[in-house]
């Protein structure tokens, strides 16, 4: 504290020299040696308690200042006596002893008597005194200025975690909530209130909208459940903090805040005055991204991101940080974290689902229509929907939603509206059977076709039942029979052969045969005993979904399952929310829907994949709970995933089992050799590595090629070209590795080794130096002889060479003659004009460059 008063200061106030108080700090058996050492108050307490002791010596006063002080005083005066005739005059002296007792104006004269010590020394006493006082409110000062200052922060930082709070509610109050703690008793079932209240949630789309909640808290509407929940983010009152401290559970400290709040809202604020800052306790999975921490702990990003720095970790705001760096950030915050239990709001679903297994009765088939293009698969679709659905009071027009439910004589059949085998095997590849019997479609015109027959094994993989519709047989030339026959090739054996497998023959343009078709189906259906429970929590998968300007999120659902009803709160893959309106494929709004009816549900929070299930639940809590828990899942997943694409981590992980990859980008001299090098290389790939080309073609290296190659952390490869300047320029920035070859052999040799992890030493060139040819002379000695410029490294004699010419190899082999002015010399240096003569080479020319190599060992890494 700059406050403080040091021996200098000291010296200063009390108008002593330093060097005497020093001496006096000493006498009083105080070590000080530096006159800007502090002095505390203790000490001078004690240094005027050890002057009051000395100074004046054995005067009692100074000890005890209230007894009165006796002061003497002497004076002396002469008298002369005598005088007479002859004689003389005597001079006499008089002493007088005055004692006085200074009662009450004494002090001044006792003073003033005491002379020059007593004076000093009272007005050191006096100058202590009031420095000390001095001191002493200085502090005071200060303690209430700091007071002031953490009452402020703890204010701003109160109000910060209000309004982040308030705009987080919905995530806050589940993100908050350890999950094993969750809610099965305190939420759920134990409170009947809840599934009437949450008509916000109507809206869609709840997800953290910002002002939402905040006018909710602020107009006091909000179910006084959520407001509750809410608080529980909130702050603690002394009571609470006094339950915390004492080790009560959370769950039960949040249901008393829960009772206090009602109170809260009636004070008109809602909330107490912070008392202690807010202990979150947050659920971190496996990994999170910083920006999450950070709403999770209702902290601006930064601030995580900081925190994160102190503790050496340098990572961004959209960064992935692992489970024990979340963990120790958080604490590092003043909050607590505990391990997300990832399926814990999952089995809770399960268990909930699970609840409603009940009676199971007949339910409708559900079929898909296949076969190859043009074979009429849309049309016989259409031809049924147009005949067969009675359609609705919305335009008379039926909707395509994705799929449609027919009724015929024989029962309900509902279609898969989306024909063609992707949507199929999309579907199966997400684990969602919602298919019962497939109809193959073959044009009696065509016949099999490669897509029959894919649709066949399409089929028989999912242990789908077929039923064969032989169709266009109003054409002319329709041959029904050749594609019984054709099929048996497949295995598929019809009926009349002998077989299992109805056939129907049909137009989807006339109509005739269509009947025959769903009488098929419905036979079909019968033989598969089909059965759902029909009643209680509908489950079921989306088929197609949208997002729909005026109506938000739209998905199209097969129930397979139970009854969907409007009201119904439910999770849907990553989304959830409460079913606000249901439609039909006519575009009538309907209360429900039973097992193996599509609808249109309106009033997800978001759009919904195909593939995904849906499950209808008791609440919205565990809707949302279930939801958030699945988005964090799939979130990580992709984390993880793209972290993984990067070639940094590739590397990092070599002997990690998995495969790598091994960049590469190729250039090379003519078209042959790239497609050469590309082929042989490629092909090396193994389990360990893959070999990747990102760019290859022909001509020098240039600056576009290292920067792809820069970007990708590629090798680059230059198989007679070199790169130019520019270019190089990128690969010494960049550090990255080109490698110069001129035998394909050697480029398969070196990158199967690195490949099959065959690490050792290796046989490398490195160009030492480069010589620019001027001019060329004729000699009929040496033949053609280059008149050249060293213009980089050095030129040897005996090293091998290759001439360029255009940043290409035209020839490899060494030099005949390297003459300085006539004499042989055994090298030359850059800037350094020279004749070199290539052995058996003459075709030099002006412009050409000559590079000198030779080959070295070099310890090969990957
Ligand atoms: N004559 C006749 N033509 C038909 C019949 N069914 C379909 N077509 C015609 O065949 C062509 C292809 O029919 P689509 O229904 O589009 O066939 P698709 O199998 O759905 O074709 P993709 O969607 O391309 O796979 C159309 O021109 C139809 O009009 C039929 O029963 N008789």
């Amino acid at each position: 504290m700059s406050q403080q008063t040091t021996i200098r200061k000291l010296a200063a106030l009390v108008n002593t020299p330093v060097e005497k108080l020093l001496e006096q700090l000493s006498e009083a058996g105080m070590k000080f040696s530096d006159p800007d050492q502090v002095v505390t108050s203790t000490e001078k307490v004690k240094l005027l308690g050890f002057l009051r002791r000395t100074h004046g010596r054995a005067e009692k006063g100074a000890e005890d200042p209230v007894a009165p002080q006796k002061i003497t005083l002497q004076r002396k005066s002469t008298l002369t006596v005598g005088g007479g005739r002859n004689k003389p005059t005597v001079d006499v002296v008089v002493r007088k002893k005055v004692t006085l007792k200074p009662t009450d104006a004494a002090p001044g004269a006792a003073s003033a008597a005491g002379g020059g010590v007593d004076d000093e020394r009272a007005e050191i006493l006096r100058k202590l005194e009031e420095s000390r006082q001095r001191n002493l409110d200085e502090q005071q000062r200060l303690a209430e200025a700091d007071r002031r200052r953490a009452e402020e922060a703890e204010e701003a930082k109160r109000l910060a975690a209000e309004q982040e709070a308030e705009r987080l509610r919905q995530e806050a109050a589940a993100s908050a909530v350890v999950p094993d703690e969750a809610p099965r008793k305190a939420h759920g079932h134990g409170h009947p209130g809840k599934p009437a209240a949450p008509a916000r949630d109507d809206r869609g789309g709840g997800k953290g909208k910002p002002n939402r909640g905040s006018h909710a808290m602020v107009a006091g509407v909000e179910d006084d459940d959520s407001a509750a929940r809410f608080a529980g983010q909130l702050h603690l009152s002394p009571a609470d903090r006094a339950r915390r401290g004492a080790g009560a559970s959370r769950s039960r400290g949040r249901q008393q805040q829960r009772g206090r709040q009602p109170d809260q809202a009636r004070t008109g604020t809602g909330f107490t005055r912070p008392t202690a800052p807010v202990v979150r306790e947050v659920a971190i999975g496996e990994a999170i991204t910083v920006a999450d921490l950070a709403q999770k702990l209702a902290l601006k990003g930064g601030d995580v991101v900081k925190a994160l720095f102190k503790m050496g970790v340098m990572a961004t705001i959209t960064q992935t940080i692992d489970h024990d760096t979340a963990v120790l950030v958080t604490e590092e915050l003043g909050h607590t974290a505990v391990r997300a239990d990832a399926d814990d709001a999952e089995s809770e679903l399960l268990a909930h689902v699970e609840d409603v297994q009940g009676e199971t009765s007949p339910r409708p088939p559900v079929v898909t229509i296949m076969g190859h293009v043009d074979h009429g698969k849309t049309s016989l679709l259409d031809y049924i929907r147009r005949t067969r659905i009675a359609t609705g009071e919305a335009g008379g027009i039926t909707q395509h939603i994705g799929a449609y439910h027919v009724d015929t004589p024989k029962g309900v059949i509902s279609f898969l509206d989306t024909p063609g085998h992707a949507a199929f095997t999309s579907m199966r590849a997400r684990g969602a059977k919602l298919t019962d019997i497939v109809v193959l479609v073959v044009a009696a015109d065509d016949g099999v076709m490669p897509q029959t027959v894919e649709a066949i094994q399409h089929a028989r993989s999912a242990k789908v039942p077929l039923i064969v519709a032989i169709n266009k047989i109003d054409k002319s030339e329709a041959d029904p029979s050749r594609i019984k026959n054709e099929l048996l090739a497949h295995d598929i054996v019809a009926e009349d052969f002998g077989g299992d497998t109805q056939m129907v023959e049909l137009s989807a343009k006339t109509g005739d045969g269509i009947d025959d078709l769903l009488d098929a189906i419905s036979l079909q259906a019968e033989v598969l005993e089909l059965k759902a429970v029909a009643e209680g929590r509908a489950s079921g998968t989306v088929i197609e979904s949208s997002l729909d300007k005026g109506r938000g999120p739209v998905a199209t659902v097969l129930v397979q399952q139970g009854q969907l009803n409007k009201g119904d709160f439910l999770v849907c893959g990553v989304e959830y929310g409460r079913v606000r309106a249901l439609f039909d494929e006519t575009g009538s709004q309907v209360p429900s829907a039973g097992p193996s009816i599509p609808v249109q549900v309106l009033g997800l929070s978001g759009v919904p994949d195909a593939g995904d299930d849906f499950v209808v639940v008791d609440d919205e809590r565990l809707a949302r709970e279930v939801a958030q828990q699945r988005e964090a899942k799939r979130r990580e997943l992709r984390l993880v995933q793209a972290a993984g694409n990067r070639m940094e981590d590739i590397m990092a992980q070599m002997g990690g089992g998995q495969q790598l990859e091994l960049p590469l980008v190729i250039k090379a001299d003519v078209q042959g050799s790239v497609e050469a090098l590309r082929q042989a290389l490629t092909a090396l790939s193994n389990d360990e590595i893959r070999v990747n080309i990102i760019r290859s073609g022909v001509g020098g290296i240039t600056e576009s090629d290292a920067n792809s190659a820069a970007t990708a952390k590629a090798t680059i490869i230059g198989f007679n070209v070199r790169a130019d300047a520019s270019a190089r320029k990128v690969v010494d920035t960049h550090g990255l590795d080109l490698r110069y070859f001129s035998i394909i052999y050697d480029v398969i040799d070196q990158v199967k080794q690195v490949a099959s992890g065959i690490l050792g030493v290796e046989i490398r060139e490195e160009i030492i130096g480069t010589a620019e040819v001027r001019d060329v002379f004729r000699s009929s000695k040496f033949g053609a002889v280059a008149g050249c410029m060293v213009i980089e490294g050095v030129v040897r004699r005996n090293k091998p060479i290759r001439v360029l010419r255009d940043d290409t190899v035209i020839f490899e082999g060494e030099l005949e003659s390297l003459r300085r002015f006539k004499e042989n010399v055994d090298e030359v240096r850059t800037n350094t004009e020279c004749g070199i003569g290539v052995k058996a080479y003459n075709d030099i020319k002006p412009g050409d460059k000559i590079e000198c190599f030779e080959r070295v060992e070099v310890q090969r890494t990957l």
